[in-house]
């Protein structure tokens, strides 16, 4: 009886044993050996830039993490990394134990794009932001059902050519200007928000939701205190904290952790999601009839009710911060460079930008008139281009991965590889464009002399040196709505107030707005 327990014990105990080393010999394979071995795999080719030395386990977060905690995030830490990849064309980064290889140069982003979809198609990390963005398209493959729902929203929303969302957009800058107090300072970087949430949630449900959408709902902040927030401040502070779930170590490291919710921020960012979505829903199903663009979405029986429901969800995401942010770039360049500025106020004046004009456009019927005068303000356009190029709003795009053995710039990448274009390190590349970390809205402007002289010296215009809104298939659906919708706040804007920075952040090196940044707008506000 008793060599039968002690062999009973003796056998559990080599179990035991036999499961702690395999899960041990697992976790040195895939955290340490794998990443490794990719290290290596590109560190050989001579195009590749790999940081000098392989850390395991961590990778690249603590980088990340050091310059969020310095405000540097993210414009200041990409433009010095964008000064050592000037002679690569791709980037191996870790983000945790994942390796994930960044294309840098135009010419590497342009035979990317050649391979999308067939060769290299989106995937879906199920980490970060990809979490908060749920089962959206923008998730998904390229395939048939992508291309139906991506056509069934730009239908519905025709984003791209009409003009008749112009006076929602003037309403509600001019309501925000109201709220500006003459010769007060104002934070204006959850204002911006604040705007461009409003007139694309007007945009989607319609009056009749403001009141939903100006709701309050429950949001726990990391030191446990419970907090009734806006939808909008609820969202802004899920997209923050889901950014940092992809540099957190126990995504990477033991990644059920995150994938279970087991603990927190995990725990509490989902309950917080959970409580975003249950709000979400309700202003989905009050704004269900006919008249609105929502109600006409989710009339669409070809797809189902949830998909529908993410999709609109990420274009609420995507049309909210990264134009809030585009605002912020735009004011704070101007004023650090104040010839730019005036000649862009005299522009507006000189076509007829007026405040009279701008408040007989707010309840016009189409808007085309006001569209058609600010899409003739070239200096306007040029601007808004240049600011997209310093300061692009998005760091990142989201992941895609190679479904076959593919090669790019001599680089062979094998089938599974995650990659992504990088969008900052292009715009700062000297072999493309003239004095790139100068501010000069004229190098977009085929007339100028600057733009002529950029060709000259063998830099010319080419539509891969700029990567704010991404390329090809994936591209930014919204990219257009953007512009108009930066045109016509700047142009509300710029005739309705003056601002005053304070001399240190206009003196500062590396202040920028793009997503994630800790930067904060405040000026002070002389109304005209
Ligand atoms: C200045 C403003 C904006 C910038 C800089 C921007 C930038 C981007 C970038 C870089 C991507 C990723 C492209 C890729 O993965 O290759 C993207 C995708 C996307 N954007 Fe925008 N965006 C802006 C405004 C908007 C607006 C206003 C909307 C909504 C109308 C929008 C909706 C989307 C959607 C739905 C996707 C996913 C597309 C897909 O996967 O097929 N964006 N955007």
């Amino acid at each position: 009886m008793v060599s039968l327990v002690t062999g009973l014990l003796s056998s559990t105990l080599w179990y035991t044993l036999y499961c702690i080393l395999g899960i041990l010999a697992y976790a040195v394979i895939v955290l340490i050996i794998k990443p490794y071995l990719v290290y290596r795999r590109f560190k050989r080719f001579p195009n590749v830039y790999t940081s000098p030395s392989f850390r395991p386990l961590i990778g690249d977060v603590l980088d990340a993490i050091r310059d969020m905690k310095s405000d540097r995030a993210h414009y200041h830490n990409r433009r010095v990394i964008a000064d050592d990849l000037q002679n690569y064309d791709m980037r191996l980064r870790y983000e945790g134990t994942e390796p994930v290889l960044l294309m840098v140069s135009s010419e590497a982003i342009e035979e990317f794009i050649k391979l999308t979809p067939m060769k290299i198609d989106r995937y879906n990390s199920n980490k970060g932001l990809s979490k908060l963005a749920g089962n959206t398209l923008s998730m998904i493959r390229s395939k048939k059902e992508y291309v139906g729902r991506r056509k069934l929203l730009m239908n519905e929303l025709s984003l791209n050519s009409s003009s008749k969302y112009t006076p929602i957009m003037i309403d509600h800058t001019l309501s925000l200007i109201d709220e500006f107090q003459d010769g007060k300072q104002i934070n204006l970087t959850p204002k911006f928000a604040e705007l461009t949430h409003r007139i694309f949630t007007t945009i989607l449900f319609g009056k009749v939701c403001d009141d939903l959408v100006n709701d309050k709902i429950p949001y726990e902040h990391p030191d446990g205190r419970i907090e009734y927030l806006h939808i909008r401040d609820a969202l802004l502070n899920l997209s923050k904290a889901y950014y940092m779930h992809l540099l957190h170590p126990l995504t990477n490291m033991f990644r059920f952790v995150s994938d279970y919710k087991l603990l927190n921020p995990f725990k509490r960012d989902h309950k917080n999601l959970t409580n975003y979505e249950d709000a979400m829903r309700k202003i989905f199903y009050k704004a269900k009839g006919p008249d609105s663009i929502c109600g006409r979405i989710l009339s669409n029986t070809d797809f189902s009710e949830n998909d529908k429901f993410f999709d609109i969800m990420m274009l609420i995401f995507g049309g909210t911060e990264t134009s809030s942010h585009g605002i912020l770039s735009s004011l704070y360049f101007l004023k650090k460079h104040p010839e730019t500025h005036t000649k862009l106020v005299k522009e507006l004046q000189d076509n007829g930008v007026t405040k009279e004009f701008i408040l007989s456009q707010k309840d016009s019927e189409s808007g085309r008139k006001f569209l058609d005068i600010i899409q003739d303000c070239d200096y306007l356009n040029c601007c808004i281009k240049e600011v997209l190029r310093i300061d692009s709003p998005t760091v990142e795009v989201f992941h895609y991965s190679a479904l076959d053995d593919i090669t790019i710039r001599d680089v062979q990448i094998p089938k599974g590889t995650i990659m992504r274009t990088e969008i900052h390190s292009v715009h700062y590349m000297e072999k493309y464009w003239k004095d790139p970390s100068v501010f000069k809205p004229e190098r977009h402007n085929p007339d100028s002399d600057f733009f002529n002289q950029s060709k000259t010296e063998g830099k010319p215009y080419n539509h891969f040196i700029k990567g704010s809104f991404g390329h090809g298939t994936r591209t930014c659906p919204g990219q257009t709505f953007a512009m108009i919708e930066l045109k016509v706040i700047l142009a509300v804007l710029l005739t309705f107030m003056d601002y005053e920075i304070d001399e240190e952040s206009i003196t500062q090196e590396g202040v920028g707005f793009a997503i994630g940044s800790a930067c904060i707008l405040a000026p002070k506000i002389m109304l005209k």
